[in-house]
């Protein structure tokens, strides 16, 4: 049996020298706050054990992370029609990159950049009487905190600065890729990721990668295993935006970024973990979160390769 409370407590002895490194996102005023030095993480097997280290009370907003249940939400309730408006493509540029979207008619290369998650978050909003709601009950479910909330001055933050993802939808509204109203869109996106929640949480939330669809904190089955596989396969090519294939190098895990400093991956059939530490690299990923799940990978050597 693997001892994962001492490969955690290794872990964290391991990335201490590189807690200071990095810069919190600040194009985002209310994240600017977060302080560097900051760390926990937590692991959540599929037989529903967590085991933590670091500052596991610190909560943080879910940023990109939400970008997987926003897609898990829509597969729920699309098929083929989803992916006739976002790919299944790595997109080999930032995750806020305008560019590609002209190039590419206003279809988004992959969910988990920004283009991808608000077209998805369109198509998720034409389907939820109340997505704001809906989306957080089901974040308090998976999670087993039903106090978990929404910080509403991050969201705020997020939309008074919202140009740039608005420039996107507006480009995507363009093309026709857009059915509702753009900046309802975007207020349910940025709500979505301003989600506050810990690490402890987040890893049991995303258990369900892991665990073939079935999340056991909610006796929920959220997808199939088919298509458990399916997302676990693009997390691994697109989740970590223009650094997923340096990611894969080196974690070997599909894995998913966001710019709080948070990072999930999964190893099927036995866990899901959850990282954070806010200094990011010029790609926007935690930079103390990669090292951690790169050691932790090596300790266990049970990356799915
Ligand atoms: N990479 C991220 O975490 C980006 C999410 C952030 N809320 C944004 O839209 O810019």
């Amino acid at each position: 049996m693997t001892d994962y409370q001492a490969v955690l407590d290794t872990t964290l002895s391991h990335i201490q020298p590189l807690l200071l490194s990095g810069k919190v996102a600040d194009y985002i005023p209310a994240l600017a706050e977060q302080k560097l030095g900051q760390f926990a993480m937590a692991l959540h097997t599929i037989d529903g054990k967590t085991y933590t280290v670091g500052d596991c009370q610190a909560r943080f907003t879910v940023q990109s992370v939400s970008k997987v249940m926003t897609l898990t939400m829509a597969l729920q309730r699309y098929e083929d029609e989803l992916w006739q408006r976002v790919g299944k493509e790595p997109s080999g540029t930032a995750f806020n990159s305008l560019t590609q979207l002209e190039f590419e008619n206003g279809i988004p290369r992959n969910p988990f950049i920004n283009a991808g998650a608000i077209v998805t978050c369109d198509a998720l909003f034409s389907r939820l009487g109340a997505p704001i709601y809906t989306m957080l009950e089901q974040y308090r479910r998976q999670s087993g905190n039903d106090k978990v909330v929404i910080n509403k001055k991050v969201a705020q933050s997020e939309f008074e600065h919202r140009f740039r993802n608005a420039a996107m939808a507006y480009l995507m509204k363009s093309f026709g890729n857009f059915t509702n109203e753009v900046e309802e869109v975007l207020w349910c996106y940025f709500n979505y990721c301003a989600i506050e929640i810990n690490c402890a949480e987040l890893a049991r939330t995303f258990s369900y990668l892991s665990n073939q669809g079935y999340c056991a904190q909610s006796q929920q089955q959220l997808l199939s295993a088919k298509q458990t596989k399916q997302l676990n396969s693009l997390l691994f090519t697109s989740g970590l935006y223009d650094a997923a294939g340096d990611f894969a190098y080196r974690v070997g895990m599909p894995g998913k970024s966001g710019v709080s400093g948070t990072i999930i991956a999964v190893v099927p059939g036995k866990f899901t973990v959850a990282v954070w530490s806010p200094g990011l690299d010029k790609f926007g990923n935690s930079v103390a979160g990669i090292a951690a799940l790169e050691c932790l990978s090596e300790q266990l050597n049970t990356a799915i390769f």
